[in-house]
């Protein structure tokens, strides 16, 4: 399918928008300036949308902060089933948002469609999480004294004891590899919680994210609670974080921007959480099964070409099964096909953008990395097919010091690294400031205890190379962040706590009938 007639098959949909939407209404840039969204594929235009900044920002933070006042009000079950009904639709419209992620983004369609479930998929737990936000009694230590906390979501009931609230409106700042999942997992427990909020998708693919707000007011999410703007990132963002109604930033993207934001949010002292960069190590041991390892290399490598903040950027192999295993990855590499999202059999899209290619690129004369020592088994430059694709790479004879293993690539580049015992693997995989995710393979049960417990990851996955879902949950440790997304523990970052003592006073009633 070509760009045009996705396009115009999109438009028929009523999905395919350009306008940011503030307090209900689909809206221009103040000042008429847009900006064009590009498909990665091709380079054609897909859209022109509109590119905002402060003026516009400050309009839908006031309208987060009026809707916030009707939506932190209605029962977690009423919210609950604005939630559920948003999730019915973009269900029902996964052809479509899979294609706009394909169009902006790249990704092959089949990848892209999953995409669409898996972010859907955090629509649907908080709708039922929003029911579930439980309380607790603390044993007083006083003995005319009662201590109770009532984790409620909602701000209606304040005659409490220790109850948890809303914290209020929330700037969502997202980035361009999953489109619609990284807003899903911030503005699902958001809504549920009772908080409004104000996103900021990434300018390389708002698309997506428009898409997802239509159907957020076709599900009956109120007016408000739900604003997109975008264009000029850091004015956007500064107009977030220097407003004192935003009481939340929650980004997920790279760890530079994050240390910003986290600086930037100082000034009004808001809640910050944060999902960076990774650099997850990939461990394969000598008595791991070398199918499941490759094919669990594999996955954890080349999801979504390598853009993914949880996909290996290091393969860390055991000396006495290093060549077997550099051997069949070789070969299940080759068979990845390179192609346009939308060519059926394409297992890999184009990169983001031309800027991507230069990061991943091991074998042109403007290659970032010094790989003095190390072999190209496999791929290494622009792949044939110009424009932003890239070859599948692999690379053999890494070693810990080069650039390659010490940043996050972010692209389709393999480095495979030898090691001898396993205290040198653990040694090599925890030898970065990042802590997000991490992968092992092995058949030995308490190795598989042993290792990863030893891993300084948020998220570790053992014979598995895929470990995203929306009821566990995902965040980093060291400075890939602060936080965590989904499962029930998501939910807390949009709730706050204030206790209250209540003093029971004497039993008055009792005394007299007992007398
Ligand atoms: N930990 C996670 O869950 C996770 C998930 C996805 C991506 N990531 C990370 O994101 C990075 C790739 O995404 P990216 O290139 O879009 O990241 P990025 O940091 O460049 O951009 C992310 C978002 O921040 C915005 N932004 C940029 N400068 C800003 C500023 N000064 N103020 C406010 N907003 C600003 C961008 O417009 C975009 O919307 C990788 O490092 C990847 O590991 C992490
Ligand atoms: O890129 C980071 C998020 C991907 C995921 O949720 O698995």
């Amino acid at each position: 399918m070509d760009t045009q007639s996705a396009v115009s098959r999109l438009n028929g949909s009523g999905l395919l928008r350009s306008q940011g939407l503030i307090g209900g209404k689909w809206t221009e840039a103040y000042d008429g300036k847009t900006i064009e969204v590009c498909n990665p594929a091709t380079g054609e235009v897909i859209a022109n949308v509109a590119c905002m900044g402060k003026r516009e920002t400050t309009d839908a933070i006031s309208s987060a902060y009026e809707s916030f006042k009707a939506w932190s009000k209605l029962t977690a079950s009423e919210r609950s089933k604005c939630l559920r009904k948003w999730y019915d639709l973009l269900i029902a419209h996964k052809e479509e948002l899979g294609k706009l992620i394909t169009l902006e983004q790249g990704k092959p369609l089949k990848e892209a469609i999953g995409e669409v479930n898996y972010g859907a998929s955090f629509i649907e737990f908080y709708a039922e999480e929003a029911k579930r936000v439980y309380g607790d009694i603390i044993p007083s230590t006083l003995a005319d004294r009662r201590l109770f906390v009532l984790k409620q979501a909602s701000t209606q009931d304040t005659t409490s004891y220790f109850h948890f609230f809303p914290i209020g409106i929330v700037g969502a700042i997202t980035p361009w590899n999953f489109p619609l999942a990284m807003i899903t997992r911030k503005v699902g427990p958001a809504l549920a919680s009772g908080c409004t909020v104000v996103i900021k998708p990434s300018e390389l693919t708002p698309l997506t994210a428009l898409a997802a707000a239509e159907l957020s007011l076709q599900a009956g999410i109120p007016p408000g609670a739900v604003n997109v703007v975008m264009g000029n990132a850091s004015e956007i963002g500064d107009t977030l974080l220097a407003s004192s109604q935003v009481r939340k930033i929650t980004f997920t993207g790279s760890t530079a921007v994050g240390k910003k934001l986290m600086a930037g949010a100082a000034g009004t002292v808001k809640k910050v959480s944060l999902e960076l960069g990774g650099n997850a190590p990939c461990i394969v041991f000598d008595d791991a099964d070398l199918d499941v390892a490759v094919k669990g290399s594999l996955a954890a490598k080349f999801r979504n070409s390598g853009q993914t903040c949880v996909c290996a950027n290091r393969i860390i192999v055991q000396e006495g099964i290093y060549e077997k295993f550099a051997n069949a990855f070789v070969t299940a590499v080759q068979n990845l096909e390179v192609g346009n999202g939308f060519m059926e059999t394409a297992a890999q899209g184009p990169l983001i953008n031309e800027a991507a290619v230069q990061k991943a690129s091991c074998a042109s004369k403007s290659q970032l990395y010094s790989l003095k020592g190390a072999k190209i088994l496999l791929g290494g430059k622009r792949h044939s097919l110009g424009m932003t694709f890239y070859e599948p790479t692999v690379l053999s004879d890494v070693n810990s010091d080069m650039l390659v293993s010490r940043e996050e690539v972010f692209g389709p580049v393999a480095p495979l690294l030898c090691f001898k015992t396993e205290e040198e693997a653990i040694r090599i995989a925890n030898d970065t400031n990042a802590g997000l995710a991490a992968y092992l393979f092995t058949n030995n049960v308490q190795r598989s205890w042993r290792v990863a417990e030893a891993l300084e990851y948020g998220l570790v996955g053992v014979n598995e190379g895929i470990i995203s879902t929306e009821v566990a949950p995902f965040g980093g440790v060291k400075q890939s962040g602060l936080g965590r997304e989904g499962s029930k523990y998501g939910m807390d970052e949009y709730l706050e706590a204030s206790s209250t003592w209540i003093k029971r006073g004497e039993y008055i009633f009792r005394h007299k009938y007992e007398k």
